[in-house]
This record gives structure tokens, C-alpha cells and sequence, in this order.
């Protein structure tokens, strides 16, 4: 399979670093910015270039992992190489497949997959939807994605939700993991000792939710003993909005990606 990547970006890069491991592809990297594909260069089975056409050429599928504002633009120069057998791939967030459909056409096959930046290390949780065309070949997909960690196929309505719950989703679990840190270090651990603790608990409390199918609720009645600490510390996150403040985040980024969408 070969597959071209066009914008070697954070997630650009991030989708490439997770299908070197895969080692079961032949990898066209395209960008812009020559210093990006350096670290690239001389990879077994990865060639890299400047040349967004030539590299479309090249494959059987293409992402496009480009800024919205610079997606209308490369799709419009490389629409003529794009035949009926590619499978074209965009995780530009905001972008509609009607939109990329305007460009390059809807004979062609087109999916809108949004992973996050844990697909360098195959742990990606990847939701998927296509077009009309590409239904065919939605399991395609799914087999290489599900290489690089998780997928959910969805409707195109839910993509602009899974963008932030997903793909932003990874920051907002890396402040709840940072400050639980600072405050490790507040009651007395080293920074990397904070650090080790945080991360490990927060792997620890995802692998038991996703090992056991359990409701979180669930297991924080395992934890709290009856007028303990841990109920102490939840009521206390609680009364500052902890809860109220994660679902007003995640809706005022669902509000700016939709309005990205217009744009
Ligand atoms: N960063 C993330 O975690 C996620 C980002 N996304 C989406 O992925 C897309 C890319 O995001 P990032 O990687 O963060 O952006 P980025 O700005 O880091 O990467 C974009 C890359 O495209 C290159 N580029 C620009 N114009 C080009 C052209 N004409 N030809 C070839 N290359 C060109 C740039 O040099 C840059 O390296 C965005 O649409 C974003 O919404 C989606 C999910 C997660
Ligand atoms: O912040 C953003 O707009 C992009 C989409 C999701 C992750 N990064």
C-alpha cells in the first residue's frame, strides 16, 4: 500500500512517525517547509518531497493533513492526478467533504478521519467518515487506522465532535494530568516523581474503564471510603466546577470549530 502524506505538520508528521513503525507501507511525504521532512530523509520505504503532485501520483491514498485555510488551495492544484481509485484522506478539521467534493469531485473517494497526535505511537483514537463513493471502502480504512490505534466510523455530522473530544481532547487531558502535578508537588514530590505519578494514575484509570467496560461512577464508589479523603477532595473539585468547567470547555470548542466550518 502506498500512501502519500501532503503537510508534514504536528499531525502530519504524527500520522507518518505512527505508519513508519506500522513498517507495512511505502510513505510519499509532501511539504512545503523543506526543515519539516528532514528528519524523514533516508527512512527505509519513506520518500520525501516538495512536489504535491508527483506524490499524489505516487499513491494509492492520499492525506491531506493541511491547515483549513491552506486545504482549498492544494486540493485545486493536485485535483488533476487525483483519478477514480484514489482514496483521498483529510484531517483538516472544519473541512466538509461537500467542500472537498466542490474541488476535486464527488466521483472521487473521499473520507474525513480525525485522529489525534497519539497515532505516532499507535494509540490514536480515529473516528472516520466518507462519502457516497467511498463507502466501499470504509473498512480499508479501518484496517490501517486500526493499526495505528482505535477507529469509530461515524456520520459526517459527529466528525466536527469528535474533532474536539478526540484530536483537541488530547490537551485537555494533558492540563488535568499537569495539574495534577502541581499538585503532587505541592504536598511534597520531586517534578519528575509528580510527573510519574500523574501519568501512571491517569494510564491506570483508562485502562480500567476500557478493560472492564465499567461506568466511571463505578469505579469511584470502589474508591471512596465512607467519609475518606478521596470523597473529600472529589466534593471540594466539585464545588469549584471541575465537571461543569470540562463540559463548558468542550462546548465552546465545539462552538469555534463550527465556526471554522463557515469560514
Ligand atoms: N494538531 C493536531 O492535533 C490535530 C490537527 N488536526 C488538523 O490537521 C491539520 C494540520 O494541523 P497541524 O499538523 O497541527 O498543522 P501544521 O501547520 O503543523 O502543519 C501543516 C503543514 O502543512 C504544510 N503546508 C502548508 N502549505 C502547504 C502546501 N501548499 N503544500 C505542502 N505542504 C504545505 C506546512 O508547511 C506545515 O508543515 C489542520 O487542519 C488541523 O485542524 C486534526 C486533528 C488533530
Ligand atoms: O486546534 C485545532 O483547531 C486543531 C483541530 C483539533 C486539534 N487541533
Amino acid at each position: 500500500m502506498k500512501i502519500a502524506v501532503i503537510g508534514i505538520g504536528n499531525l502530519g508528521s504524527s500520522i507518518a512517525n505512527g505508519l513508519i513503525k506500522n513498517n507495512t507501507f511505502s510513505l510519499y511525504l509532501s511539504s512545503r517547509k523543506a526543515s519539516s521532512l528532514e528528519a524523514f530523509k533516508g527512512v527505509e520505504n519513506v520518500k520525501t518531497t516538495n512536489d504535491n503532485a508527483w506524490a499524489v501520483e505516487q499513491s494509492d491514498i492520499v492525506i491531506f493533513a493541511l491547515q483549513p485555510k491552506h486545504i482549498d488551495k492544494v486540493l485545486a492544484e493536485v485535483s488533476g492526478k487525483i483519478t477514480e481509485n484514489h482514496i483521498v484522506i483529510s484531517v483538516a478539521a472544519g473541512v466538509e467533504i461537500p467542500r472537498i467534493e466542490s474541488i476535486i469531485g464527488s466521483d472521487k473517494n473521499i473520507m474525513r478521519v480525525m485522529p489525534n497526535t497519539a497515532i505516532s505511537i499507535g494509540k490514536s483514537m480515529t473516528c472516520i467518515a466518507a462519502n457516497d463513493r467511498a463507502q466501499d471502502k470504509v473498512s480499508l480504512a479501518q484496517d490501517i487506522f486500526n493499526q495505528l490505534g482505535t477507529t469509530l466510523v461515524i456520520p459526517e455530522e459527529l466528525i466536527q465532535a469528535a474533532t474536539v473530544i478526540c484530536a483537541s481532547g488530547i490537551a485537555f487531558w494533558m492540563r488535568l494530568v499537569r495539574a495534577t502535578t502541581q499538585g503532587a508537588i505541592q504536598l511534597g514530590f520531586e517534578a519528575h516523581e509528580a510527573h510519574q505519578l500523574a501519568t501512571q494514575t491517569c494510564f491506570g484509570a483508562a485502562s480500567l474503564l476500557i478493560e472492564s467496560g465499567k461506568h466511571p461512577e463505578q469505579e469511584i464508589d470502589r474508591v471512596t471510603t465512607p467519609s475518606g479523603c478521596t470523597i473529600e477532595g472529589l466534593n471540594a473539585m466539585e464545588h469549584n466546577g471541575l465537571s461543569s468547567a470540562l463540559i463548558q470547555g468542550i462546548v465552546a470548542s465545539f462552538e469555534k470549530i463550527n465556526q471554522i466550518k463557515k469560514n
